[in-house]
């Protein structure tokens, strides 16, 4: 997926994107990174064409993106998008209609559909919520219906907008340990996010986003490491950089940073890694 020079600004809005130049490559992590405002989610909205650019092009697999039925139907079976907000994906009805919505649209026959929904709700461990009304579930069931009615559309790239907004730490933690999995399963991830830890933890590619624009990108050390930049986006350090720096001006550190907690205390048992 490749943006070049867009501009979008909404109805009657300002820019909400001031000429945004991003290459996003496959078999990374990736991490859209930015204060409220930055123009995260208008920037992920273009990943499946749901907005079109006031200026410049998207390319999807080098192909210039068309705004025509068929080639959005065809670019969003590849790429699925996880809105912020679970209630903005549902329509109605049990969770085994909600995620067949998809697979049905494609046109496939009954067989694969049951299929698709199946496996997509035991990917998401929700198998037993199946026949329950998707509207009375839980906010963090509700967060694992609308992966799944994505992930039913055998999609190679998943975008995920705020994926821990609202959910508690278990939540949280189990959403990050699921798109572990798909990245393992082969899928592309993107998420966009102000959270700098979860940035930091999960992710191998960081792209900061500041008022509209891309601010800087990198692996997350380069990102973290840098104090000007840092300063610039208007976010924090990472808790673990953070505890990192200190660790090491104290000398019970050596080597890289811890990514979380876990590696943090087998760096620390391990006498400060090497
Ligand atoms: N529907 C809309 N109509 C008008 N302006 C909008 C609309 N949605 C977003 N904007 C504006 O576009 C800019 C970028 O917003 P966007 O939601 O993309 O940022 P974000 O980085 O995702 O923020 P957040 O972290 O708060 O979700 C903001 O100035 C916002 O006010």
């Amino acid at each position: 997926m490749e943006l070049i020079d867009v501009y979008y600004a909404y109805p009657g809005s300002v820019w909400a994107l001031k000429g945004v130049n991003l290459r996003l490559e496959k078999g990374k992590k990736v991490a859209i990174l930015g204060p409220n405002g930055a123009g995260k989610s208008t920037l992920l909205f273009h990943f499946i064409g749901l907005l079109k650019p006031k200026k410049g092009a998207v390319y999807y697999e080098g192909s210039k993106v068309e705004y025509t039925k068929a080639f959005l139907k065809t670019w969003r079976q590849k790429v699925g998008l996880v809105f912020q907000d679970p209630d903005a994906q549902m329509f109605a009805g049990s969770v085994f209609q909600e995620v067949s919505f998809g697979p049905m649209n494609l046109g496939l026959q009954e067989d694969e559909v049951r299929n698709r929904v199946l496996k997509a709700l035991e990917t998401m461990g929700i198998d037993e919520l199946k026949y329950r009304p998707a509207h009375f579930l839980s906010y963090g069931q509700k967060k694992k219906v609308a992966i799944a009615s994505v992930l039913a559309m055998n999609p190679d790239a998943l975008v995920f907008d705020e994926p821990t907004a609202y959910l508690d730490p278990r939540s949280s933690a189990e959403l990050v340990e699921m798109m572990e999995k798909l990245y393992r399963l082969g899928k592309q991830i993107v998420i966009s996010t102000h959270d700098v830890d979860l940035a930091f933890s999960f992710a191998d590619w960081i792209v900061v986003m500041k008022d509209g624009k891309v601010l800087a990108q990198g692996n997350p050390l380069e990102i973290f490491t840098d104090d000007e930049l840092i300063g610039e986006s208007g976010l924090e350090k990472p808790f673990m950089v953070k505890i990192g720096d200190l660790l090491k001006k104290r000398g019970l550190l050596k080597g890289s940073f811890p990514r979380d907690f876990k590696q943090l205390a087998s760096m620390l048992e391990s006498d400060g890694g090497d």
